[in-house]
């Protein structure tokens, strides 16, 4: 790993999420976007795709920061470091209205806070000049921070139609959605040193070695080990889920993000196995889900307060109810 004493990279992502409503013939489809159309967007975000991966349901880019999934009507960019992925929005929404995609019926922005906000560039460099941005194109998009201001958060900024135009049971037959996320901070080292070029040359032993694989076992895996280190990895599978994991190895800023929309009634055990993987010495959880999801009645009790007798304490725990989404958020360290 860089010796570098000044060397830093920002693992924290900004994760973009956007649902287009059914386009008017119900074909198109915002797969058949040209691979020269994503790589002209993903200039404005300042990252590049380096491997690919699809099904039939959905395709998944690594990128040089983070990952991008493109499925029907839907788009998830995450990207880390110093990336802008607000800067493609405009763009995007502009190519998606030429692929028959002219509404959105969902928006969700969101990210931990930055371990250095000053070295973000605009409009990152505040959760402040983000919302400004949003809002000039979601004049009904709404702002939370959950956690605590003045230590560690999770900003979230969504738009949903069904709440701008004020339908209080939100849509009536929306596709089944939830999304979880688990962002970890100061990782055990021994466990951070397979996502290095030292200990591996290559991705797929890394992803072996360390369990990855067995988080989520249906999944295709599409794996990348970055030189001297880091790695990123999506899985895809037949159902058209996906799961995406990013690892910042380095000890002074050591950072690793799980994701999935793997659709389950209860995600204790999923969180166990991720934060087994990768000791952590503390993480913070965000479950979505929406009123066609598994998920949605069982979250709002969901237990994912360890046994008195574990290691960790709960530091936080907030539910959010939104017209077509409930969301868990809860903040765990060591004791
Ligand atoms: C892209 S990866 C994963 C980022 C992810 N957001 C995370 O969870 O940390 C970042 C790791 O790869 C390393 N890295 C090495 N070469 C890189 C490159 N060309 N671009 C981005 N990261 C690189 C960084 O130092 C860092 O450890």
């Amino acid at each position: 790993m860089p010796e570098d004493n000044s060397y830093f990279f920002e693992g924290v992502e900004k994760l973009l999420e956007i649902w287009f409503s059914e386009s008017a013939n119900n074909i198109d489809d915002l797969r058949t976007i040209p691979r020269e159309e994503w790589e002209g967007l993903l200039r404005h975000v300042n990252c590049e795709i380096i491997s690919f991966s699809r099904n039939t349901l959905i395709d998944a880019y690594v990128l040089s920061e983070s990952s991008m999934f493109v499925s029907k009507r839907r788009l998830i960019l995450k990207t880390c470091g110093t990336t802008t992925p607000l800067q493609c929005l405009e763009p995007f929404l502009k190519i998606a209205k030429q692929y028959g995609f002219t509404e959105i019926c969902d928006l969700f922005y969101s990210r931990k806070n930055f371990t250095k906000p000053e070295v973000q560039l605009s409009p990152h460099r505040g959760f402040c000049e983000e919302v400004t941005y949003l809002d000039s194109i979601f004049p009904e998009g709404r702002s939370y921070c959950l956690g605590s201001i003045n230590q560690e958060c999770w900003y979230l900024y969504t738009f949903s139609k069904s709440e701008a135009i004020n339908i209080k049971e939100g849509p009536e037959k929306a596709d089944p959605d939830q999304t979880i996320e688990i962002l970890m901070q100061n990782l055990d080292p021994n466990k951070m040193t397979i996502f290095t070029k030292d200990k591996f040359s290559e991705a797929h032993e890394a992803t072996s070695n360390s369990g990855i694989d067995q988080i989520l076992p249906d999944m295709d895996i599409d794996d990348f080990l970055f030189e001297p280190c880091g790695y990123s990895m999506n899985g895809i599978n037949k159902k058209g889920e996906y799961m995406t994991i990013h690892i910042t190895p380095e000890k002074k800023f050591s950072y690793v993000s799980f994701e999935s929309n793997v659709a389950l009634d209860n995600y204790t055990n999923l969180i166990n196995k991720v934060i087994k993987t990768f000791q952590p010495a503390k993480f913070i959880v965000s479950i979505f889900a929406n009123k066609s999801s598994l998920a949605y009645e069982t979250m709002k009790d969901l237990e994912i307060e360890y046994s008195k007798t574990s290691s960790w304490n709960r530091t936080n725990m907030q539910c959010c109810n939104f017209p077509s989404y409930n969301l868990l958020f809860a903040q765990y360290s060591l004791k």
